[in-house]
């Protein structure tokens, strides 16, 4: 899994059209989104995760917190990027590791919102800019990690 994370003034985005034939389906409210003072997740699920995703759900989320208690961010935005990486897991993988890294941060106390997955989505992003306003993690199940 590829993450890139950014402390934002705020992300927002519009989806636009359909980027796989059977996207997640999605409520007339969920066409648009925003979040202000947030730490934006753009995460690319990978092949190598398919061995262990929940592995991979937990250690992105252990991640995802430590950068957020640094940047002292109450606020994150789990969105689907497929740019980060060019061995993509399969889609139904791929969105069941991001609903539930989702569930455990809210599990966690955290105002969370997620963006549609299988869309292609117009998005404006505030970078804080900050030194830590802009970080990567790559994150492999054990079974991953080249023996
Ligand atoms: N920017 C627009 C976009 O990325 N759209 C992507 C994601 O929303 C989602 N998607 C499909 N596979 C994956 C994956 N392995 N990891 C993350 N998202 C995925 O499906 C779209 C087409 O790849």
């Amino acid at each position: 899994m590829r993450m890139l994370l950014i402390h934002a003034d705020y992300l927002e985005y519009e989806v636009r059209d359909k980027a796989l034939k059977n996207p997640e389906p999605i409520s007339d409210e969920q066409r648009k989104g925003r979040l202000d003072e947030v730490l934006a997740v753009f995460i690319s699920v990978e092949k190598v995760d398919e061995a262990n995703p929940e592995e991979v759900v937990g250690k992105a989320v252990a991640e995802i917190e430590d950068v957020a208690k640094q940047v002292k961010a109450e606020r994150i935005f789990v969105y689907p990027f497929a740019h980060l990486s060019s061995e993509l897991a399969k889609p139904d993988v791929a969105l069941e590791v991001l609903k539930k890294i989702e569930e455990k941060l809210k599990e966690k106390g955290y105002e969370v919102k997620r963006a549609p997955f299988g869309y292609y989505k117009a998005f404006k992003l505030s970078c804080k800019g900050h030194p830590l306003a802009e970080l990567s993690r790559t994150i492999v199940p054990e079974e991953g990690v080249s023996k």
